[in-house]
């Protein structure tokens, strides 16, 4: 049995734990620490799992999650200097929090204590995320495999080194967002040609999931089903041709590359990032 203890039950923590409720994961063996007392009310109701705070929650926990937002890290890693951890006692800290590296953790924990670095993204709400993991110093291969084992009730999961997470959180931590961006054109254009904002929608969607399930099972490359769809002089050539002259593949060099490095100064200082603070 491993008893999880969840800090934040946000967007990202209320994700985890859904998925991992429907994994079959038993509802005792979860905590959440909450600190918004009306969002705790809601957690505790929706998931009929325990909501209390950081010091109750990692008590005799086995792996402790932190899910607050960046700027809200160290103020938890301050609480939990009130906790008694051990890492020889199998105890992990696993972050979610992006951009932060886990020197910033293990300088505060116990001397040795394991924290292994995940990107996760949203789509783990309905079991479909990927999750990036990296070890932190003191991370052993088996606290890999426990971390593995819990992300992958949620999604997939793939290794990573600490150095590669913030391209990682530029291509999928972010990722849904920037599909939810294209759907969201793909319907006003549709919309716009006269179609139904209902069916306009209708259309999107399954024409995202169908694609993305070829994507996934076809074996072929994106570039391969792109042409299958590009007949010689027809429509989607003329709308692909549309769509490079407004700059959408130099867009998406520029978005990710910009996405990177925010991720990268994201644990700077205030005034190393442009006043831009990481909440
Ligand atoms: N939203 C996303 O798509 C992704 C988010 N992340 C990371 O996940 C983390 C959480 O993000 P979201 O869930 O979107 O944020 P959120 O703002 O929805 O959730 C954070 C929750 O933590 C609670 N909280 C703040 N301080 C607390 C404390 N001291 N004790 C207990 N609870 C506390 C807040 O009340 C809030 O409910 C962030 O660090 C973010 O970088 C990572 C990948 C994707
Ligand atoms: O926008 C953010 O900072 C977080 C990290 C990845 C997705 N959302």
């Amino acid at each position: 049995m491993t008893r999880i203890a969840v800090i934040g039950g946000g967007r990202i923590g209320e994700a985890l734990i859904s998925g991992l409720l429907k994994s079959g994961r038993a509802a005792r063996d979860l905590v959440i620490a909450e600190s918004f007392p009306a969002r705790a009310e809601e957690l505790s109701e929706r998931f009929g799992i325990r909501v209390t705070t950081v010091a109750d929650a990692c008590e005799g926990a086995d792996v402790v999650v932190i899910a607050v937002k960046p700027g809200d890290v160290d103020g938890v890693v301050a609480e939990l200097a009130a906790v008694d951890l051990d890492g020889d006692r199998e105890q992990l800290l696993v972050t979610l929090a992006a951009g932060l590296p886990t020197t910033r953790y293990e300088n505060k924990l116990p001397a040795g204590f394991p924290v292994v670095r995940v990107m996760p993204n949203t789509p783990m709400l309905v079991g479909e995320g990927v999750s990036a993991i990296a070890a932190g110093r003191f991370a052993k291969a088996e606290h890999l495999e426990t971390v593995h084992e819990l992300l992958g009730a949620v999604g997939k999961v793939v290794t990573v080194t600490e150095s590669q997470l913030d391209a990682v959180t530029a291509v999928s931590g972010s990722g849904p967002a920037y599909f939810f961006l294209v759907a969201e054109a793909m319907i006003d254009a549709g919309v716009s040609l006269g179609l139904a904002r209902t069916t306009a929608a209708d259309l999107v969607v399954q024409t995202m999931i169908g694609s993305a399930a070829m994507l996934a099972e076809s074996g072929e490359s994106a570039t391969e089903l792109r042409a299958a769809v590009t007949s010689p002089g027809g429509t989607t050539a003329a709308a692909v041709r549309e769509l490079e002259r407004g700059g959408l593949r130099t867009a998406f060099y520029d978005a990710l590359s910009a996405a990177k490095a925010r991720s990268a100064t994201m644990g700077a200082p205030a005034e190393k990032t442009l006043g831009i603070s990481a909440e």
